[in-house]
């Protein structure tokens, strides 16, 4: 910060010295550098001639005169105007005049008329010189004066000089203050250093933003040609917008006529719908609302048996053909043919897909309201399992998670047409006439004992058995394979338990079009019957003959249902056995029934197959009554 009053305070000293330097000094200075030579101070010469009565007066030069305009009388003492010696000191050869004071002090002349006295005249030269002591003591007075004066000013000068000194002790003081100030001010210019970088710094920054500015501005100066093009664009589509919206105008008119029409079509598809299930029923029930199915699987080497013979034209007849050798050996082996004829014979090289084709018109029963029972018959290892779940692989599926999938997916499309659909699943096992749930999951400890009711309204439910609702395939799937384990489990405690069990799976399925107000209701059953060996052959004894006793208990009393059904008894023996008393609701009147019988090419089978054969040929000659849809 710059504290120019310490300069102008120095301007202000000088001027100060000058303006009483130029009162004072000013002159004798001027005067000493016309001098030609320097003369000492208080060298005052006074020639006194004794020839000359002149008295010459030198300005002397002094250190300070007096006064301006006074007697250029020396300063010196004046006790040394009359010093004679002290005229030798006066410059040689100098013009020394008399000069006059300008107060009136006239020079010493010699004689009234300046001329020189003669010798004699002493009285003269008396006067004379009483005029110039008269003179020198007038001047003496004058000096005395003067001198009182120049003391009278030194005196003042030196109250001066004081007052002076003071005021030099005051700047300096302030000088001292000034020079603090300018220490402190040395902080002030670091930071000002600080802030000169900063503004340096920040003027870069301002310039680095000025160019941003420029680029932006470019940029702006593009936007806005773009938002001109935009707006031109935006007037182009709002007009187009005003054309579409004249067009929805009359699109929503039309969507409303469509809607109508829609509405009608639904009226229509729902109509078709239902026709479509009454003739659907219609082909059920002309195709026998009780179908049984053949299957022979493949040999298990491989190869062609000899003794089974399926015609490859027709896919509804099996023969089964014996050669019997002659007892007396005289005659020649006879050759012994049985043929049986059912609604459809599969042979070894029939896929899972072609199978499940023909049932999946029943399975589609079901969802359309009719209860649906499909079980498969046949000694342990002719292909019951495989048919009813068959493999993992896709293609080897079998018929239960085939027809699952197709009853979600067609639950799906009648979705469409306002159907809704609740399904339930269970799973039981019927082992030595006992239920077991296979959908449990508790401890085996606290597995509950099963038992089999029936309500007023002649649904059969079980007690403590685990109903689990499913919204999808994979939840089913997720199911069968519990039960799977479930049955391995058991398995594993009794050797080929599955072999002499019926397991029993069974999807209710609640339909409902809450806009038509028409509801279904019906329950899919798929049964894998246990192994149907006849007790001759197996030969068994203690607890296998009571497993057997047991399967073939129910197993006769499945086919004496199913012949008073078909005989329209009025007693039918669902109670017999809880393998007919669980099926109850599937079997009879108001169910379509499909029988697998599974055929073992094994020749060693025959007899088994023989016997199959003729139980699933009493079945197919059986005509159940119409099924009709449990509709509300
Ligand atoms: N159509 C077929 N094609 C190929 N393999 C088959 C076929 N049918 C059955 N099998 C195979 O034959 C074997 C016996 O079949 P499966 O277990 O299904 O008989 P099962 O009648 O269920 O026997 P069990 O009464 O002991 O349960 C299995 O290995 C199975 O994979």
């Amino acid at each position: 910060m710059s504290r120019l009053p310490v300069i102008r305070n120095k301007r202000v000293l000088g001027t100060s010295s000058s303006s009483e330097n130029g009162q004072d000094f000013a002159p004798a200075q001027k005067k000493t550098r016309k001098d030609p030579e320097p003369v000492k101070p208080y060298a005052a010469s006074t020639i006194i001639g004794t020839r000359r009565p002149t008295v010459a007066v030198t300005k002397a030069p002094i250190s300070r005169p007096v006064r301006q305009g006074a007697a250029t009388v020396a300063a010196a003492p004046s006790r040394g105007l009359l010093k004679k010696s002290t005229a030798s000191t006066a410059p040689r050869g100098g013009n020394i005049k008399a000069t006059a004071a300008p107060t009136g002090t006239k020079a010493v002349t010699c004689g009234a008329a300046g001329t020189k006295r003669q010798a004699w005249d002493l009285k003269g030269k008396v006067t004379d010189m009483e005029s110039k002591l008269h003179n020198y003591q007038t001047k003496v007075k004058s000096v005395n004066q003067e001198n009182e004066d120049l003391k009278s000013t030194m005196v003042k000068s030196q109250t001066r000089v004081t007052d002076l000194e003071k005021s030099v002790a005051v700047q300096r003081s302030q000088i001292s203050e000034y020079e603090e100030e300018l220490q402190a001010l040395s902080g002030v210019r670091e930071e000002l250093d600080k802030v000169s970088s900063e503004k340096t710094s920040l003027e870069k920054q301002l310039s680095n933003l000025e160019g941003k500015y420029k680029v932006m501005e470019t940029l702006r100066d593009s936007q806005e040609t773009e938002l001109q093009t935009l707006k031109v664009m935006l007037s182009v589509q709002e007009s187009t917008l005003s054309h579409l919206q004249l067009t929805l105008r009359d699109a929503e008119e039309e969507v409303r006529s469509l809607g109508d029409t829609v509405v009608q079509q639904k009226d229509e598809l729902h109509a078709g719908e239902m026709e479509r299930r009454r003739l659907h029923n219609a082909i059920q029930e002309l195709k026998g609302n009780i179908r049984v199915f053949c299957r022979v699987r493949p040999l298990t080497g491989g190869g062609l048996s000899q003794h089974l013979q399926l015609p490859a034209t027709d896919n509804k007849t099996i023969t089964l053909a014996k050669t019997e050798e002659s007892h007396t050996g005289k005659t020649a082996d006879t050759q012994k043919n049985y043929n049986f004829n059912f609604d459809r014979v599969f042979g070894p090289q029939d896929s899972q897909k072609e199978v499940f084709e023909e049932i999946s018109l029943l399975v589609q029963s079901a969802l359309d309201g009719y209860n649906v029972c499909c079980f498969a018959y046949g000694q342990t290892g002719s292909g019951k399992t495989f048919t009813m779940e068959g493999a993992e692989y896709d293609e080897a599926r079998g018929v239960i998670p085939r027809a699952v999938t197709q009853i979600f997916r067609a639950a799906e499309k009648l979705g469409a047409q306002g159907w809704e659909f609740t399904f339930t699943a269970s799973f039981v096992e019927i082992y030595n006439e006992t239920l077991r749930d296979l959908l449990y999951t508790g401890k085996a400890s606290k597995r509950p004992e099963l038992e089999i009711r029936k309500s007023i309204n002649n649904e059969v439910t079980i007690t403590s058995l685990t109903y689990e609702k499913v919204t999808n395939e994979d939840q089913v799937l997720g199911l069968i394979m519990l039960a799977n384990r479930n049955r391995s489990t058991a398995q594993t405690a009794q050797n080929d338990r599955s072999s002499r069990s019926h397991s029993v799976f069974q999807l209710d399925i609640e339909g409902a079009n809450v806009g038509r107000d028409v509801k279904c209701k019906s329950t899919l059953c798929l049964v894998d019957l246990a192994g149907s060996e006849r007790l001759l052959k197996s030969q068994s004894q203690g607890e296998r003959f009571k497993e057997m006793t047991a399967i073939n208990g129910s197993l006769s009393n499945l086919g004496l249902v199913i012949t008073a059904l078909a005989n329209k008894d009025i007693h039918v023996p669902y109670r017999n056995s809880k393998l007919t008393y669980l099926l109850q609701g599937c079997l009879g009147g108001n169910s379509k029934t499909l029988m697998f019988v599974n055929i073992a090419p094994e020749l060693d089978s025959f007899g088994e197959t023989l016997s199959s054969l003729r139980f699933a040929s009493k079945v197919n000659d059986c005509v159940i009554g119409t099924a009709s849809a449990n509709r509300k």
